[in-house]
Order: structure tokens, then sequence, then C-alpha cells
């Protein structure tokens, strides 16, 4: 039975006094759907239970990190033995050479990798990589696609900067944001005239090869190919960012599963089972200009720490077993085409996609194909649809422009009982 939110109101009422909006990222304060965030206190395999006792099948899951579900007993143990003998020593240690073994075995371009803390991180340094590499001061990004904080990418970015409605934060200087070029995403002549017009100033394309962060948005055709023949002939590098996708869509990436092979690959989320980590690689060429090898300056007093490193390695060999990405993805086709069927039946407009462990279910019956279709969905729609999930015990993202995400400890029976939830909860819309 729904046991109200009563605890995870007067949290929320003193957080918001503490932290700024109550929450530590602002994807978190559950804005676009009418609501309060609800608190958690714990969570067990693809359960999360919140401070008022209320239990939630879990398809945000930290945002990704958590294929394995959360607690997953290999890696609590593993993090609990390692932290006895020590959590950070900002020395090298054997494990993170063994960490970059086995990231440069499983993602196909990445020949050599740098472990940072975030997947801001990531991508902030890959950018400055890029721009030292090539000499070059542009980039280019995709409207709707999100790749982190970091000020040259708070451009038409997507996730909680799309659905706060802050396209251009402040406090990013105009000499910064004139660097950034943006395109639609799928749109190959916007990408030419983009190059024909900037070309020799280009130093990288920066993309989401699969978007999660407009809702899960599929790449067409032969788009990601368009992608590297154009960013070759003109010299940018081609910056795959799989912080959402990178053991995700397929073992080693989009990357893999749409055999794409990029200059650069940003990394995150899944690569730290659920502690904080971010990674960025490629070809050894362009990471050896990074110090001490080379001239180009990035560091972090923490990056590499034992505890990240234990937990995202754990998580990886956990992932390396056969079948496991047959799995997610039978997951995220029955949550999608679920939703699809029935909708269809209620005559409600949809649109629903899935690759691998990742799924978006949208209520617009336009093809989503990029930002603009994207927002086509009905958000307030969707936003009573989150609540009424949210009452069922099944915990969607907050928001229609973020995807959703599919575990290996989603049983079928966990999956049936979301479907009768999202069914009943479609019927009050
Ligand atoms: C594709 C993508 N890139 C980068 C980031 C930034 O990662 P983080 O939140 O760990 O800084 C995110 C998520 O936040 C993401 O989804
Ligand atoms: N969409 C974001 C990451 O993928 C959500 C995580 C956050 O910003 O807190």
């Amino acid at each position: 039975m729904h046991k109200g939110y009563e605890k995870s109101h007067a949290a929320f009422a003193e957080a918001k006094n503490l932290i700024p909006g109550g929450v530590n990222s602002p994807v978190r304060a559950f804005r676009a759907v009418g609501t309060d965030p609800v608190f958690i206190e714990r969570g067990q395999g693809c359960r999360m239970f919140d401070i008022d006792g209320n239990e939630y099948i879990d398809y945000v899951l930290s945002w990704g990190p958590l294929i394995l579900g959360h607690a997953h007993p290999a890696v609590t143990d593993a993090i609990i033995e390692s932290a006895k003998k020590g959590t950070s020593f900002g020395a090298p240690t054997l494990l993170e050479t063994e960490m970059a073994k086995l990231v440069t075995e499983i993602v196909p371009s990445v020949e050599i990798v740098r472990m940072v803390n975030s997947g801001t991180e990531a991508t902030m340094s890959a950018l400055r990589l890029a721009r030292g590499y090539t000499k070059r001061s542009k980039i280019i990004k995709f409207e709707g696609c999100y790749h982190g904080h970091a000020d040259s990418l708070l451009i038409k970015a997507g996730s909680g900067v799309a659905t706060l409605g802050l396209p251009d934060s402040p406090g990013v200087p105009d000499s910064v944001a004139a660097n950034t070029l943006t395109v639609p995403f799928n749109d190959v002549e916007s990408l030419k005239l983009a190059f024909e017009k900037f070309g020799e100033d280009i130093a990288a394309v920066i993309i989401e090869p699969v978007p999660g962060n407009m809702g899960c948005v599929l790449p067409q055709r032969g788009y990601l190919q368009e992608v590297r023949r154009i960013t070759r002939e003109y010299g940018a590098l081609l910056i795959f960012d799989e912080v959402m996708t990178g053991f995700r869509v397929a073992y080693g990436g989009a990357q893999a599963f749409y055999d794409i092979e990029p200059d650069l690959t940003t990394l995150g989320k899944v690569i730290g089972g659920g502690l904080p980590v971010g990674a960025y690689g490629g070809k050894k060429e362009i990471m050896e200009m990074i110090a001490p090898a080379g001239p180009i300056y990035q560091a972090g007093t923490l990056s590499g720490n034992p505890l990240a490193m234990i937990a995202g390695y754990t998580t990886l060999k956990l992932l390396g077993r056969p079948g496991v990405y047959e799995e997610l993805t039978a997951k995220s086709k029955r949550i999608a085409e679920g939703f699809k069927e029935a909708t269809a039946e209620l005559g409600i407009p949809s649109y629903a996609t899935y690759v691998g462990g990742m799924f978006g279910c949208f209520f617009t019956d336009t093809q989503v194909v990029d930002y603009t279709t994207a927002k086509t969905s009905d958000l307030e729609r969707y936003g009573k649809y989150f609540r009424e999930m949210l009452k069922r015990g099944v915990y969607l993202a907050p928001s229609q422009l973020e995807a959703g995400f599919t575990s290996l400890v989603h049983t079928d029976d966990d999956i049936d009982r979301t479907l009768e939830a999202s069914r009943d909860a479609l019927k009050t819309l």
C-alpha cells in the first residue's frame, strides 16, 4: 500500500534551506514532473526504498551507472575489502593499470586511457586535448546533447538544462560560447554547412552517439558514419561521448554497436560501478599529448581512486559474461514495446525507442530524431504519468527529456509489474 510522501516533503523543505534548490544536482528536484522528490533510504537489486517506506522498481539506476542493480554483492564486497587497505593514496596502484588494460580491451578505439572523477571532467579534458592537439579553437556539439557542465558545453544542452529551460547558462562568458557551434542531431546537411563555413577552425565534434539527454534518441542509419567521414575530411577530431552509452548499449559501447572509430572517447557512469569515475581515452598519438607524457595539463587529487577503480573493475568484469547485452536489450524492448502497445490501445500519441540497456518513451506521435522533435512531446502528460507511476511503485526519470535504463537484475516479473502499472497509469491521463 502506498504510504504517502510526508517525510520526503519535510526532508525537501529542510534541504531547500541548506542546499541550492534542495538537491546536489538539478535533475533530482522533480521540477518538470510537478511534485517534490522522494528521499531515498536504501537500494537493493532493482528496488529503491524511500524514507516514507515506499518501494520502487528503479529505471533511473543513479542515472545509468547501476547496470548490475543497487548494492550488488560482488561490487559491495570489493569496495569494503579495498577500503580496509586505505581509501586514497595519491600515488600509482597496480589496479589502475589493470583497469586501463581492461578498458582498452573492451572499448575498440581506446588504446590508452586516463581516469578522472566524473563525466564532466572527462569531456572537459577531452576538449582541451582536442584543441591542444589540433591547435584550433571551435567545437561542434549537437542541440539537446548533454556532456556535463563545463562552460563550453553548456550551450543548447540537454538533460536538466533542457528540463529547466536554461538553454544558455548565465556565467558562461560570450567569448567561450562563441567557440561552440551547435547543429541538430541526425542532420548531415547542417553539419556539412558548419564545416564549410568554419572547417579550418574546428578542433572537434563531440557527440552522444545515442543521445540520452533529450530522451533516448537513435541515430538514423548511416548518420554516425557521415559524421566520421566529415570530421576526417576537415581534420577535426571526433569525440564520442560514451559517458552514458559506454558498457550500456553494448560491451564496447555505441562505437562497437555502430562500428565507428572515434578519435577520442569519454566514459563515465557504468565505468565507476556506482562510485564517482570518468575517463577519456583514444589514439595513443593523441593521448600522449597529456601531461606528463606531453604538454597539455590535466590532473586530479582523487583520480584513479582505489575504491572507485575496484567498483568499476568488478562491474566491467561481470558485464563481460556471454548474453549480457542480449538480456539488457530484451528488457528495454519489452518496456518500450509495452508502452507503445498500451498507448495505442488507449489512443494516446506515443513514440518509443530502445537500444541495449537504454529506452525512451515519448508522448508524441512525431518520430523523435532530434531535440526539436523530442520537444513535441506532451511534457505535462509525462509529468502526470510519472506521478501515477511513482504512486504505483515505479521510479522513472523525472523528466521526459531523459533516457530510461534497464539492469541485469530487473526480472520478467518486475517488467510485468511495470507494464501493468503503466497501463493503469495511462488510463488516468
Ligand atoms: C552523455 C553524458 N556526458 C557527460 C555527462 C556528465 O557526467 P557527470 O554527471 O558524471 O559529470 C553525462 C551525465 O551527466 C552524460 O549523460
Ligand atoms: N542526464 C544527466 C546524466 O546523464 C543526469 C545526471 C545529473 O545531471 O545529475
